[in-house]
């Protein structure tokens, strides 16, 4: 993977917990205003991996640097530039307010510049109107974005988030999605996230990383990686006479076409392009009703890395 300028880099990690090396030479690196999803089975080590760089634990060898430039190692100070989202960090008895306003004191901030920032997040996450709620008596989703304004009004450079949609129905994940997506942008903020939710990961992580027992088996910008498995364009495309599409479908080496249930899965490599395919059904007379690019996905690359 191209990384023209990093927050983190994980060098050579390992991390041995009792007697078990838990995390085996683990290095990959977070791009700056990037999203980077680190997935894998129950105990690969996401957990542990996180507990290394916010340093609740620290590697058994290897190192962690903060910024490709200073490769400074991460300490203290650096750790003032974390926000880690966890819902279990929010007090159910006291309101948002008294919550992030808590939190603002924990980070030493000053009063004012506590309280102007407390109102940003809560405007720019749409809390505004329920800052007096008490943070118990909140849906999942409303209280995992309160979960995340507390990790971030601080403005640290770097979010880290454990399973940030777990849990929630499928609007609560969109909604919750589309305020991280427009945090990252307006921030330039880098984020580490792990998570077992696959489904649309693409369109929110802009690389990932596959753990598996402990190494990393899998890393990479994610539509390079998606790329690397499926190099060849594939469209589904419904044509009829099927006899007759069939064969012109299958008469240009560029082109392979299988087809299924009255649908052609169509593969194009470098050497063609749909509008042509389509043009030369079309000028033979074949009907074509239907042509919709295969999108292939990181749940995909998931289970092909890590198997069924
Ligand atoms: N204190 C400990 N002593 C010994 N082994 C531990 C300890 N904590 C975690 N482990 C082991 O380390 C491995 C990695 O655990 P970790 O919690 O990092 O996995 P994970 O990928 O986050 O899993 P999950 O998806 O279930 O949260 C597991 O095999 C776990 O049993």
């Amino acid at each position: 993977m191209q990384v023209s300028d990093s927050l983190i880099e994980f060098r050579n990690v390992d991390k041995t917990l009792g007697k078990r090396k838990v995390i085996r030479d683990l290095s990959f690196k977070i791009e700056k205003g990037k999203i980077f999803a680190l997935l894998g089975p129950n105990g690969a080590g996401k957990t542990t991996t996180i507990r290394l760089l916010t340093g609740l634990l620290a590697p058994t060898s290897g190192q962690i640097v903060f910024s490709n430039k200073s490769n400074q190692q991460i300490d203290d100070t650096f750790r003032q530039n974390i926000g880690v989202q966890d819902d279990g960090n929010l007090y159910d008895n006291l309101t948002v307010i008294e919550n992030l306003d808590l939190w603002g004191d924990f980070y030493q901030m000053p009063q004012e510049l506590k309280h102007h920032q407390i109102d940003e997040i809560l405007r720019f996450f749409d809390l505004f109107d329920r800052k007096n709620s008490k943070v118990g008596q909140l849906s999942k989703g409303m209280r995992q974005k309160v979960s995340i304004a507390r990790a971030v009004f601080h403005k640290p450079k770097l979010l880290i988030l454990d399973e940030p949609t777990s849990g929630l129905d499928p609007q609560a994940m969109d909604n919750l999605t589309h305020y991280l997506k427009k945090l990252v942008k307006s921030r330039n903020m880098t984020v580490m996230m792990c998570t077992h939710q696959l489904q649309g990961l693409e369109k929110i992580a802009d690389s990932i990383g596959i753990l598996k027992e402990g190494n990393l088996i899998q890393y990479g910008e994610s539509r390079e990686i998606i790329e690397a498995f499926w190099p060849n364009v594939v469209y589904q495309v419904v044509a009829t006479p099927i006899d007759k599409a069939n064969i012109l479908l299958n008469k240009d080496k560029n082109v392979k076409s299988v087809c299924n249930a009255d649908v052609f899965e169509v593969s194009l490599n470098a050497g063609a392009t749909i509008a042509n395919v389509v043009t030369d059904l079309v000028e033979n007379n074949v009907s074509v009703s239907m042509v919709e690019k295969v999108d292939h996905t990181i749940k995909e690359v998931y289970f092909e890395t890590i198997g069924r």
